[in-house]
């Protein structure tokens, strides 16, 4: 598929084999439109105006009945073809939307709000179903059987299908206009929903907070506000829906009327007709409107699922992966690395003049020159804001440098290569996050393949698990996460521990507790740590004296910037902010 084609075009081409086949099923239906109107003026014309007898008339009773059947069953057909194409279009678009999720750098997965992508990815995808079952078959349908009617009612009868020709257009110029207003009430009604979602979502993460700050009700009037505005906005899609239905059935009644009036007035009037002719005739053209009519509502439910693929489209669009990412493209040079092993030397990290900002006019970090030698054991150290978390989400891949390079064992980090480097580091923050699962899957999820029972239970056992373990009701098959037991703070960052061990990273990113843990756990991350620091380059947001002083290496951060780098000696020596923080530390007792 073409980048530049739109969603819509690119699922239409792709679904080309089916517009055909739509398009020959039509043709056979406007085929047995017009012949079941002519057999059945046919059998009218025999019965009521020549009296023939029932005998005479059953094989056309007989052939009419056959193409009622063959005409229900080519527009089953086309219903079928046309869910069949949603179906299709709406998998692919939800493979497309998962992909890009997944696929998708770090960088741009973490901005926006999730709620939004899960309205997009299960509401929006689904609305775009009518397009597809509905537009499409019946947009086909009124491309062909309408002038296949048209044709015949010429032959039959000019004058009716001059009238016809005249009236119809008013059809698709009303359906145009009311269509261009529902496309943009519709892009509307998404964007309302996806502020909708994301509002609950927050609500709902938040709810401790905002139960222990008594700010349930101010929510929950926010919730209903955005529910309000998403329901007044889909009211207005649906008063335009009736009022576009109502002007269409007065524009088709109208229209049929004038019709009917003018085969009167030459039947009976001018008697220059036959009744053959004019039943024929007053059977094909509410045949003909109708067809229209249908179309109208399809055409309208169709723009509002163009609302929706609009907004699938623009979220692709925004997370747009680069085509190298995709294409295996997963060779860093001379950074090769197998996701089951670990690196027989860690990597060296360089920071080159990196500048970030979250935002123009804000926070600003600049990195200087910084020389990360393999197997370092980093503490980055500073004031609280200072921007260490922000250092170690640069280096850790999470957020995108606006200026300067990240080299790792010479090579630019980027997002074309975080694939890579993913595999090889492992970040233990201070709340790792649990999913549903079981204990044993929460740790085997370290690995990035499949784990035996005996590397789980060796890993966590690394990481002092066993005891946990062995208090959870079913061990360590017992559901944890979401719909499952909770797990405290120590444990979690335990788990994120042992999921380290099954992983090997070759570089450790640890985000050390703020708050104090008991002693028991405390020596637990202490040896876990030193171990795992043995085979990988260590980089802790340190907070601890102990962390400070046996780190290898400490990079001072104030204000956005390293003002220095050094080991806790010469940093005692001579940088006196160092030297008043450790003092500062020691008065509190945090050593
Ligand atoms: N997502 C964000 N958008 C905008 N500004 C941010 C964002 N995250 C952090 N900041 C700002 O960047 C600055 C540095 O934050 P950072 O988290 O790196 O500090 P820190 O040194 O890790 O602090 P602490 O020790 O308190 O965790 C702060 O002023 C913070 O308000």
């Amino acid at each position: 598929m073409k980048r530049n084609k739109n969603l819509i075009a690119q699922h239409r081409s792709a679904q080309r084999k089916y517009l055909v086949l739509l398009g020959i099923i039509s043709f056979a239906l406007g085929t047995a439109i017009v012949g079941q109107a002519a057999l059945l003026a046919e059998a009218v014309q025999r019965i009521f105006v020549e009296k023939a007898s029932f005998s005479s008339v059953a094989m056309i009773l007989g052939m009419l009945l056959a193409i009622m059947a063959l005409r229900t069953l080519l527009s089953f057909g086309n219903g079928r073809i046309g869910l069949h194409m949603a179906a299709t279009a709406k998998t692919n678009m939800r493979e497309s939307v998962l992909h890009n999720l997944t696929r998708v750098s770090m960088g741009l997965s973490l901005q926006g709000q999730t709620g939004e992508r899960v309205s997009v990815a299960l509401d929006a995808v689904d609305e775009a179903d009518s397009y597809f079952s509905q537009y499409i078959p019946k947009m086909v349908e009124a491309m062909i059987i309408p002038i296949l009617v048209l044709v015949v009612t010429f032959t039959q009868h000019a004058n009716s299908g001059w009238i016809m020709i005249f009236t119809a257009p008013f059809i698709p110029i009303f359906m145009i206009l009311v269509g261009l207003k529902t496309k943009n009430k519709s892009e509307e009604k998404y964007a309302q929903l996806a502020h909708f979602s994301g509002t609950f979502l927050d609500s709902l993460q938040g709810l401790v907070t905002l139960k222990i700050f008594g700010r349930t009700q101010r929510q929950q009037q926010e919730i209903e506000r955005s529910s309000l505005n998403y329901r007044d906005t889909t009211m207005d899609i649906l008063k335009i829906a009736f009022m576009n239905t109502f002007m269409l059935e007065s524009i088709v009644m109208l229209s049929i009327g004038v019709v009917a009036l003018e085969l009167a007035i030459q039947l009976v009037v001018y008697k220059s007709m036959t009744f053959h002719t004019a039943f024929l005739v007053l059977l094909l053209v509410p045949e003909f409107y109708n067809l229209l009519k249908n179309t109208g509502t399809a055409f309208h439910s169709g723009r509002t699922s163009m609302g929706a693929i609009r907004k699938v489209e623009s979220m692709l669009e925004k997370n747009r992966v680069e085509a190298h990412v995709s294409d295996g493209n997963d060779q860093m040079p001379n950074f090769q690395m197998s996701h089951a092993k670990p690196l027989p030397v860690p990597p060296s990290i360089e920071l080159k003049n990196v500048r970030f900002q979250y935002a123009p006019d804000s926070f600003e970090f600049h990195s200087g020159s910084v020389f990360l030698k393999p197997g370092d054991n980093i503490a980055i150290v500073g004031k609280s804001g200072a921007g260490k978390t922000t250092l170690l989400h640069l280096i850790a891949g999470l957020l995108k440098p606006d200026s300067g390079v990240i080299l790792v064992n010479g090579n630019p980090l980027s997002q074309d290569n975080e694939e890579v480097w993913f595999k090889h580091v492992s970040y233990i923050t201070q709340h790792p996050y649990i999913f549903a699962g079981t204990f044993a899957e929460n740790i085997a999820i370290g690995a990035g393949r499949d784990v035996s029972r005996a590397e789980i239970e060796k890993a966590a056992e690394k990481a002092g698990l066993t005891a946990v373990a062995a208090q959870l009701d079913k061990g360590f098959d017992t559901s944890v996460g979401e719909g499952g037991r909770g797990l405290s703070g120590g444990e979690k960052q335990r788990l994120a521990l042992a999921r380290a061990f099954l992983k090997r990273p070759a570089i450790i990113l640890f985000d050390e507790p703020t708050v104090g843990l008991d002693l028991h756990t405390e020596s637990i991350l202490q040896r876990s740590i030193s171990t795992l620091s043995k085979t990988s380059t260590m980089i802790t947001v340190a907070h601890r004296l102990y962390t400070i002083q046996h780190a290898t290496n400490i990079l001072f951060v104030d204000h956005g910037s390293i003002v220095d780098s050094g080991c806790h000696e010469e940093l005692l020596k001579r940088l006196p902010q160092y030297a008043e923080m450790v003092a500062v530390q020691q008065k509190g007792g945090l050593a």
